[in-house]
C-alpha cells in the first residue's frame, strides 16, 4: 500500500510552484503556513456545459490530486445549478441556455469520467474526495432571501470595471444578459456555502477563474470577517497560445467515444518540443529532478522522442488505462512501423474514428480505383506507378498486381481494409 505524506513534511505551496500549477495565489505565506500546520478542505467548480471532460480540465482536477495526497480534503463541485445560468468570464458572447435535464446527463457523465481517474472513496488515502451539486442549495435558495443577504454585498459599480464585462457593454449587438451578469453572485455564494458548511477555506480553478474566485473570498470576509484563500492554475495552451478547451475546434476529449484512446495518445506525441517538460510536470507523477534532466537534454534528438513517448504512456494510461494505452500503442506499432498487421476490430473503429482518414466504398473496387479515391493517388496512373514501384499495401501486404481487385480475404471482420502508400501515408476503408 503507497503511504502518503503528512501534511507537516510538505511546502505544497513551493511544490505546486515547482511543478507548474499556480498562476495567482492569494496571501502565499499565511496560507503556506496554514496548509503545513493542519489538513483543510479545498474546492474546485466545474460547470457541466459538455458531456465530458477535455484535457484542459485535468489540470485543476490533478491540482486537487495533489492537495489529496499531501492530506488535504478536496471537494469538486458540480454546477448543477451554475451550469444552467454560464460563467460569462473572458467570454466573448453569451452562452447557449442548456434544458436542465441535458444538464443532469452531462452531470451524470462528467462524475463517471472523474471517478475512474480520481480515487475518490480510496482506502490509500487519509481523506475521501467528495462530490457535491451546487443545485442542492440553490434550488432551495429564496430570491428575496438571496438578493437581501447576498446581492447587498456586491457593488455594480465594482462588477461593470470588470474587463470582459466592460468588452461586452461596449459591444451594441451582443451586451449581457442579467441572467450571466449574476453569475459571479452564485459563484460566490458557493465559496460562502461550502465555507459555511464544509469549512472550505481554499478554491482552486483556471486563471480564468481569478475575479470568482475574489469575490467569494470577499464575500466571506464582509459576512464572517474571516480569511479565505484562492489559487489559479494557468490556463494550458496549444504552443499558438490557443487555450486548451470546448469552445476551439480539435477539442481533446477525456471520453473515449468523442477522442479515441489512439488519438488522444498521438496527441501527445505530437505536442511541440518546448512544451514536453512542463506537460510531463503538470500531468505526470514523474519525479521533479528527473524532468529537469531531460529539459537539460531537449535539444537533444535522441531525449526528444523518449521524453514525448513518456509523456503520452503516462498519459494515456491515466485517462484510458492499461488497455487503452496497450491499444493505442498497438494501433501506432501498425500504422508508422514495419509490423505485421495485429489490429483488431476496437483498435480499427478508432481508426475509422479519428484515427486515420477514410473512405466507404462499395464491393468489387479496383485497386486503382481506391487509390484515387482515398486521394492517395491523383490518378489511375499514378496509381498504377505507385503499385508497380512497390509502395502499395493492402493490410500490410505489398500489392503488386496493377490489376487487382478486392475480396472477402481484404474484409477484415467483414468491414475494414487498411491501405497505405510507402510508410507515412494510409487511409483506412470501410466496406458499404
Ligand atoms: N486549458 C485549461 N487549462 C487549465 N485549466 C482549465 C483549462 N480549461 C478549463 N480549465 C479550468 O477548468 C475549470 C472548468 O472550466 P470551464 O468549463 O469553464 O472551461 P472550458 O471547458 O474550457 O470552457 P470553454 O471552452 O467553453 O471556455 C475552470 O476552473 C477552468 O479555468
Ligand atoms: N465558473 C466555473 C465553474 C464553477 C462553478 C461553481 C463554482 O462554485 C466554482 C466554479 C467555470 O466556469 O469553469
Amino acid at each position: 500500500m503507497k503511504t502518503y505524506n503528512s501534511i507537516t513534511n510538505v511546502d505544497v505551496i513551493n511544490y505546486l510552484y515547482e511543478r507548474g500549477f499556480i498562476a495567482q495565489i492569494t496571501n502565499k505565506n499565511i496560507l503556506n503556513s496554514i496548509l503545513q500546520s493542519k489538513s483543510i478542505t479545498l474546492y474546485c467548480g466545474f460547470d457541466p456545459t459538455s458531456d465530458s471532460l477535455h484535457i484542459g480540465h485535468l489540470v485543476p482536477l490533478l491540482c486537487l490530486k495533489k492537495f489529496q495526497k499531501f492530506g488535504h480534503k478536496p471537494i469538486i463541485l458540480l454546477g448543477g445549478a451554475t451550469g444552467l445560468i454560464g460563467d460569462p468570464s473572458f467570454k466573448d458572447s453569451e452562452r447557449q441556455l442548456n434544458p436542465m435535464n441535458t444538464i443532469q446527463q452531462w452531470i451524470e457523465k462528467i462524475k463517471s469520467q472523474i471517478s475512474s481517474f480520481i480515487d475518490l472513496n480510496s482506502k490509500n488515502h487519509p481523506h475521501n474526495i467528495h462530490i457535491v451539486n451546487n443545485y442542492t442549495w440553490f434550488s432551495s435558495t429564496n430570491i428575496l432571501t438571496f438578493l437581501r443577504d447576498i446581492g447587498k454585498f456586491f457593488s455594480i459599480n465594482k462588477m461593470i470595471n470588470k474587463d470582459f464585462i466592460k468588452k461586452r457593454l461596449k459591444e451594441d449587438n451582443c451586451g449581457i444578459s442579467y441572467t450571466e451578469f449574476s453569475y459571479n453572485l452564485m459563484q460566490s455564494y458557493d465559496f460562502f456555502y461550502l465555507y459555511k458548511n464544509y469549512g472550505v477555506i481554499l478554491q482552486i480553478g483556471g486563471s480564468d477563474q481569478w475575479g470568482n474566485i475574489i469575490s467569494g473570498i470577499d464575500l466571506i470576509r464582509r459576512i464572517y470577517n474571516k480569511k479565505t484563500y484562492g489559487i489559479t492554475v494557468p490556463l494550458l495552451t496549444t504552443i499558438n497560445n490557443i487555450k486548451f478547451g470546448k469552445t476551439e475546434k480539435n477539442t481533446i476529449w477525456i471520453d473515449p467515444n468523442k477522442t479515441s484512446p489512439y488519438k488522444f495518445y498521438q496527441y501527445w506525441l505530437n505536442i511541440d518540443d518546448k512544451q514536453v517538460c512542463s506537460f510531463l510536470k503538470i500531468f505526470t507523477d514523474m519525479n521533479i529532478e528527473q524532468i529537469n534532466f531531460l529539459e537539460k537534454k531537449m535539444n537533444n534528438n535522441y531525449f526528444i522522442p523518449i521524453t514525448k513517448t513518456t509523456l503520452a504512456e503516462k498519459i494515456t494510461k491515466l485517462i484510458h488505462g492499461k488497455q487503452g494505452l496497450k491499444s493505442a500503442q498497438r494501433i501506432t506499432k501498425n500504422i508508422f512501423y514495419d509490423h505485421p498487421l495485429d489490429l483488431t476490430l476496437e483498435d480499427f473503429n478508432q481508426l475509422a474514428k479519428d484515427g486515420i482518414p477514410s473512405i466507404i466504398l462499395k464491393k468489387d473496387i479496383t485497386l486503382q480505383q481506391a487509390l484515387v479515391e482515398s486521394k492517395l493517388a491523383t490518378s489511375k496512373s499514378q496509381a498504377r506507378y505507385f503499385i508497380e514501384s512497390h509502395a502499395i499495401t493492402i493490410n500490410k501486404i505489398k500489392q503488386l498486381n496493377k490489376q487487382y481487385i478486392f475480396n472477402n480475404t481484404d474484409r477484415l471482420f467483414n468491414s475494414y481494409t487498411l491501405l497505405k502508400k510507402g510508410k507515412k501515408h494510409s487511409c483506412l476503408i470501410q466496406w458499404k
